[in-house]
């Protein structure tokens, strides 16, 4: 991007993270980040955290805006913050929603269509350089406009809007499925006798050593499985007991669960 201003609408948890990953990765410099918030509470913190524009008046934000990041929840009032923009905004601004399962169709209603729209699903590793956003975009939108941008808070996959919603549900909503199995996983190892610290660290250790063997070996995680389980030995003992437990389908339904609640989400009330 370029050194053009950029206004957050909505300053909640998910736009502070982006707007800390940016700042820390020089994506983006706090003069040109502007924020508003109906929450004073919230515009207080990220001025004392960040030193970003809580100040300006919105109008004032958004007619200098080059990027408009649409960040209130899917439940707020986006009629209204559709009318605000198209009395203040400048028609090349690229509108960026991060609103869970809100589609573009519905956005080009809101903020008029005609406008540059990118709906970004964005990943909640933001400062960590991993996972992807899901990204869809417009017809009067090209990713040049928000590539920098988008970088600045991890990975980017340019998607068939079809597909965002699933992408949401499973992908970004993944990370949730990867803290529970470390907390239930250091808990086994509590429940057997170990201390919760040894635990802990052997839980990330094998997190990131198994990510890193399927990642240096290529193979498929049948194949360590069956290099890690000798025949009638402890492993396959161990993923007998889990195969009773229903844990795939388990994810699985869980999985289908978030995805179908994001496209509820974005069903007009
Ligand atoms: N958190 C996450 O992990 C992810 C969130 N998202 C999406 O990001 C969006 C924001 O989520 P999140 O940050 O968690 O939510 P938050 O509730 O933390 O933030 C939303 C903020 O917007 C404020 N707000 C509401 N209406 C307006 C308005 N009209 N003008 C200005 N500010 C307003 C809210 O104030 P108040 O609380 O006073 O109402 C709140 O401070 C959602 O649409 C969500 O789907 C997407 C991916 C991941
Ligand atoms: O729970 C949420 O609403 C957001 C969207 C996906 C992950 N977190």
């Amino acid at each position: 991007m370029s050194k053009g201003k950029i206004h957050f609408i909505g300053g909640g948890q998910m736009a502070e993270a982006i707007i800390r990953a940016c700042l820390a990765g020089g994506t983006l410099a706090a003069g040109q980040i502007s924020v508003s918030d109906i929450n004073e509470g919230r515009l207080g913190l990220l001025k004392t955290k960040y030193n970003v524009d809580t100040e300006s008046a919105q109008e004032e934000a958004l007619s200098g805006a080059e990027l408009i990041v649409i960040a209130v929840r899917p439940q707020d009032d986006l009629t209204a913050l559709g009318a605000l923009i198209r009395q203040s905004a400048a028609p090349s601004a690229v509108i960026v929603s991060i609103v869970a399962g809100v589609t573009i169709a519905q956005l080009g209603d809101y903020f008029g269509a005609e406008r540059p729209i990118v709906r970004v699903i964005p990943n909640t590793l933001t400062a960590t350089g991993y996972g992807y956003s899901g990204v869809a975009l417009n017809a009067a939108a090209s990713l040049e406009q928000v590539e920098a941008f988008l970088l600045g808070f991890g990975k980017v996959q340019v998607l068939d809007e079809s597909y965002i919603d699933i992408f949401t549900g499973f992908g970004v909503a993944g990370p949730n499925y990867i803290y529970y199995f470390i907390e239930s996983f250091t808990d086994a190892g509590v429940l057997a006798g170990l201390p919760r610290e040894q635990a802990w660290k052997v839980a990330l250790e094998n997190m990131l050593g198994a990510v890193a063997m399927l990642q240096q070996t290529g193979l498929h995680p049948r194949q360590l499985l069956d290099i890690n389980n000798s025949p009638g030995g402890v492993g396959m003992h161990g993923l007998y007991e889990l195969n009773n437990s229903d844990f795939a389908a388990g994810l699985q339904r869980s999985v289908l669960a978030a995805v179908k609640r994001t496209t509820e989400l974005g069903v007009k009330k």
